[in-house]
């Protein structure tokens, strides 16, 4: 028998519209990536006193069709408007043509690099294998990997290989993420000690590496990935001008291999490096770490940033980071999700180490926490 609904609910019909745009939502994403790669939220941006259809069709060559249906969904989902007319006369006439302009919502998505960078990371690495999340979730693997390559087990051995407009989006995403939150990090780690060998455990592309290194003119570095990121290290355009004061460790880590470093490492690094793992296999790589640690002669610190999804300031960063949990279930890896601040810190404690301090809000949404081995 049907769940009965239930009555007397308040504000119905702004519920009934909030539903309508879940139920509608590829729709409305999809027009407004139409509505961007044909330019017409550009053109309407430009002309912030409207432009008519007519204009908007020689502006985007979009038949007068594409344009009408275009605009009469953007205009519900609050994308666009129709510029209401001050003279009544020519509003009752039928002959003045109707003006449309863009809205914030829309400003937003041309302007803003976060929201840009989220709809492209969506759109281009995301959007075909969310279809497959009910079987991701159930199967506890990442089934919509398989819209890439039915033969990957999980996205990071690949990334190289992603088609060039996922392989751009993922980048565009994952440095969007990290990089407003790495200068903040650097002034923090600057003021703990002066550290002079970096370890970079999931260093990728060497992005935090370079900048560390900059920053530090005498310091080493090490970065720690699997292979096919390591390898491609020393040959990186971006980083020849430091290349020879950085070694790599090719390490998988949901094997058991341990993690073997210079003796003079004294900070090791994990930047959204955690978040790609499960907590098991987290405090695995935590306890692997921590004897790294306890093996070089200069009491290192582990520094871990990551964004907190349930400790943030902004609902739009709770939704982007909660959204982005579903790209490591379907897409990723099937198992790993942006933490809870309670998961993390207990995924610290069992595996042996004491939080010295968190410094919460760098970037846009990240937490830095300093470690040391609490035994
Ligand atoms: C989301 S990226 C983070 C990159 C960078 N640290 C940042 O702050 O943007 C995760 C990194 O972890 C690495 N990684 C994922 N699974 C791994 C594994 N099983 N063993 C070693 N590294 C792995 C990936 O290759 C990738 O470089």
């Amino acid at each position: 028998m049907p769940t009965p609904v239930r009555k007397n609910r308040p504000r119905i019909l702004e519920n009934l519209l909030e539903a309508q745009k879940i139920a509608f939502a590829p729709f409305i994403f999809e027009a407004c990536a139409s509505a961007l790669s044909s330019g017409l939220i550009e053109a309407l941006a430009r002309k912030p006193e409207g432009l008519s259809e007519e204009a908007l069709r020689t502006e985007t060559k979009l038949s007068p069709y594409a344009v009408r249906v275009l605009l009469d969904l953007l205009a519900p989902a609050g994308v666009v408007e129709r510029v209401e007319r001050n003279d009544e006369a020519d509003a009752r006439s039928s002959e003045a043509p109707l003006l449309w302009r863009s809205t914030p919502v829309a400003d937003l998505l041309l302007f803003d690099d976060m929201t840009r960078a989220n709809f492209f990371f969506t759109k281009d690495v995301n959007y075909e294998a969310l279809a497959k999340l009910d079987a991701s979730l159930t199967e506890g693997r990442p089934a919509g990997l398989s819209a890439f390559d039915p033969s990957w087990k999980t996205i990071y051995p690949h990334l190289p290989e992603l088609p060039e407009a996922a392989r751009k989006a993922w980048f565009g995403f994952d440095h969007f993420h990290s990089d407003r939150a790495y200068e903040a990090a650097l002034g923090v780690l600057a003021l703990a000690r002066d550290f002079k060998h970096l370890v970079d455990i999931g260093g990728n592309t060497g992005r935090f590496t370079h900048r560390f290194l900059i920053k530090n003119p005498q310091a080493r570095a090490t970065v720690v990935d699997l292979p096919v990121q390591t390898e491609a290290i020393p040959t990186r355009e971006e980083l020849q001008d430091v290349v020879d004061r950085i070694d790599t460790f090719a390490i998988d880590w949901l094997t058991d291999t341990e993690l073997h470093v210079s003796p003079d490492a004294d900070l090791f690094w994990m930047s959204q490096f955690l978040d790609c793992f499960s907590e098991d296999e987290a405090v695995s790589i935590l306890v692997r770490t921590k004897a790294a640690m306890k093996a070089s002669g200069k009491n290192p610190v582990l520094a871990v940033l990551e964004p907190v999804v349930d400790e943030q300031r902004h609902a739009a960063a709770e939704l982007s980071l909660a959204a982005t949990s579903l790209y490591f279930t379907a897409v990723a890896n099937g198992n790993s999700a942006f933490f809870r601040g309670n998961m993390l810190r207990n995924i610290f404690k069992r595996a042996g180490f004491a939080i010295r301090s968190e410094v919460p809000n760098l970037g846009i949404s990240h937490t830095l926490f300093l470690l040391e081995p609490a035994d």
